[in-house]
């Protein structure tokens, strides 16, 4: 598709699993330096082929519980899980992103992961299914760390410690149509990630909670579609409200993630340093199948202050029925060839080819979306779909623009970050919000992405297995840095420099 990155792992016609991270060898060098369970090839395998759903779920069933396959997963069962007294912790120190600037969802490393924790987490959509997971780094069969003395499990041989972690894994990011769940549920339940859950009232147990497999979920399908995963899964979804996750998820990008937020003007990306200290109060915007502005003041601090219909639905759905396109990356991609002028009315169509200059309009600027189709002479048939797209488009993503500047205008908020899968890292899409963000704040106000966009809930919901919040998630520990020998393929880095935040916690 030109222009427009695949997605690894929602390919334009269906699903495409991502088997493979392939590393140049800079990085593999590294990588085994910080990571020797990294394979010889350089590769990490992430996961398995989608195996048949049907027969995955008649082995479970059968079984009667999750199957004990050996694969790059914590263990499957909930009784193998590491509860020795205490709850397993989540890790997040040195958690950094793996892979290319340019990548889009990428996996975040967890490079100090060391409890055995198996974490499965979702977002389910009005338009799609966002998933969360964690798997251990090939190699290092938890059952091996088990095996291991204390000493070996703190990296220290012979009496000198060790300069990398012994554990980790990764976070893995992956999304499916809501309108395609099944395809969903069998991706689950052919890694098996359903069954690391427990019930979440158990965790102290010394004992087995006897099976109640429980996953965070949120969005409105972890209502919708909470007897399905029963039926399907045997799983209960424990449902996380979605503007705390969205929330939670955003900050934790933005507080322990290098190179997550980045401007995107004229087609130039930058990524923005964040300083921890000077992150809050902010706007974040999610822009969805609907968009919800919310304020956000601290780790779950927050309002959701507006919100607007005219959405990632909208641009979808309209565009779907005026182009009679199959795929949402389809019309996109469509809006990369068009040409607006036939569909819109421009300030000049107006004024004879002048600008309004005493009100600042220039002739180019759009006076009014679709105002040129009021010709009695055309029909939809006379218009090509490219032009409708791009007019589309550029109407959508601009009156988010201008309605999030109003409301970050209303609280005095001079950042306003993106997220949500509407923006798909398109660089059209983005340049049109930050342009309509520049001209109504007069560059007070700035527009910023994620490149985690959609994944805002999912992570919210993924953390939200630590109740304690962000804080207690080891964040003071955060240091952060470079991704891994990542080659650097484009974008300058702005902001104060990054220190270790131990300094700024203590
Ligand atoms: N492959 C895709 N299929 C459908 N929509 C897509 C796709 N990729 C990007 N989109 C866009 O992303 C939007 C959905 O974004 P997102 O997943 O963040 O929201 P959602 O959680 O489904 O919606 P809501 O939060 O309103 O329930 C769609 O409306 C569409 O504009
Ligand atoms: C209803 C939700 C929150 C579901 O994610 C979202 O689609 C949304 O924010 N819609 C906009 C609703 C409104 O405020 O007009």
């Amino acid at each position: 598709m030109a222009g427009l990155k695949e997605d690894p792992v929602l390919g334009i016609d269906g699903i495409k699993l991502k088997e493979e991270v392939e590393l140049g060898t800079p990085v593999i060098d590294k990588l085994r330096e910080d990571h020797p369970v990294l394979q010889n090839d350089g590769t990490v395998i992430e996961g398995e082929s989608l195996i048949n759903s049907k027969s995955v779920i008649d082995k479970l069933r059968e079984e009667g519980s999750c199957g004990q396959v050996e694969r790059d997963m914590v263990p499957l069962t909930s009784n193998s899980i590491h509860r020795s007294g205490s709850r397993p912790q989540l890790d997040l120190s040195k958690a950094a992103i793996e892979g290319t600037f340019e990548e889009r969802d990428p996996t975040i490393l967890l490079p100090n992961q060391s409890d055995d924790i198996l974490h499965l987490a979702l977002d389910i959509g009005g338009s799609l299914i966002k998933l969360v997971y964690f798997s251990r780094h090939q190699g290092l069969p938890t059952n091996d760390k088990r095996k291991k003395t204390v000493k070996e499990r703190l990296g220290i041989s012979n009496g000198n410690r060790r300069s990398y972690p012994i554990l980790g894994g990764r976070l893995h990011f992956v999304k499916f149509e809501t309108s395609k769940i099944n395809e969903c549920l069998d991706f689950i339940s052919s890694k098996q990630l359903h069954c690391g859950g427990v019930d979440s009232h158990s965790w102290h147990s010394e004992t087995s909670p006897n099976g109640n497999a429980v996953i965070k979920a949120t969005g409105g399908g972890a209502y919708k579609f909470a007897d399905l995963f029963k039926e399907r899964l045997g799983v209960s979804l424990d449902k996380e409200d979605e503007m705390d996750c969205l929330v939670a998820g955003a900050n934790f990008l933005l507080k322990a993630i290098r190179h997550e937020a980045f401007t995107h003007m004229e087609g130039q990306k930058e990524f923005v340093q964040i300083d921890q200290n000077d992150l809050f109060p902010y706007l974040l915007v999610n822009i969805g199948s609907g968009v919800s502005m919310i304020k956000v003041d601290g780790d779950g601090k927050f309002e959701r202050v507006s919100g607007t219909n005219v959405g990632g639905g909208t641009y979808w759905g309209l565009g779907r029925l005026l182009t009679k396109c199959k795929s949402f990356d389809e019309l996109l991609e469509l809006s990369q060839r068009g040409d607006n002028r036939t569909i819109d009315m421009l300030v000049g169509d107006i004024y004879g080819g002048m600008d309004y200059n005493k009100i600042g309009l220039s002739a180019s600027t759009i006076a009014s979306s679709f105002g040129k189709t009021i010709s009695e002479k055309k029909e939809l048939t006379d218009y090509r779909p490219e032009d409708i797209s791009l007019s589309l488009l550029r109407m959508i993503s601009y009156n988010i623009g201008q309605i999030s500047y109003l409301n970050a205008l209303r609280f005095g908020l001079k950042r306003i970050f993106f997220g949500g899968f509407f923006i798909r890292g398109h660089a059209y899409t983005m340049d049109t919000i930050s342009f309509a963000v520049q001209f109504w704040s007069k560059g007070e106000a700035q527009a910023m992405f994620l490149r985690h966009e959609g994944f805002l809930g999912a992570l919210g919901a993924f953390m939200s297995y630590e109740k304690h919040g962000l804080d207690d998630l080891m964040v003071h520990q955060l240091v952060e840095r470079f991704p891994m020998g990542a080659p650097y393929t484009g974008g300058k880095i702005h902001g104060p420099p990054l220190g270790d935040l131990n300094e700024k916690a203590s």
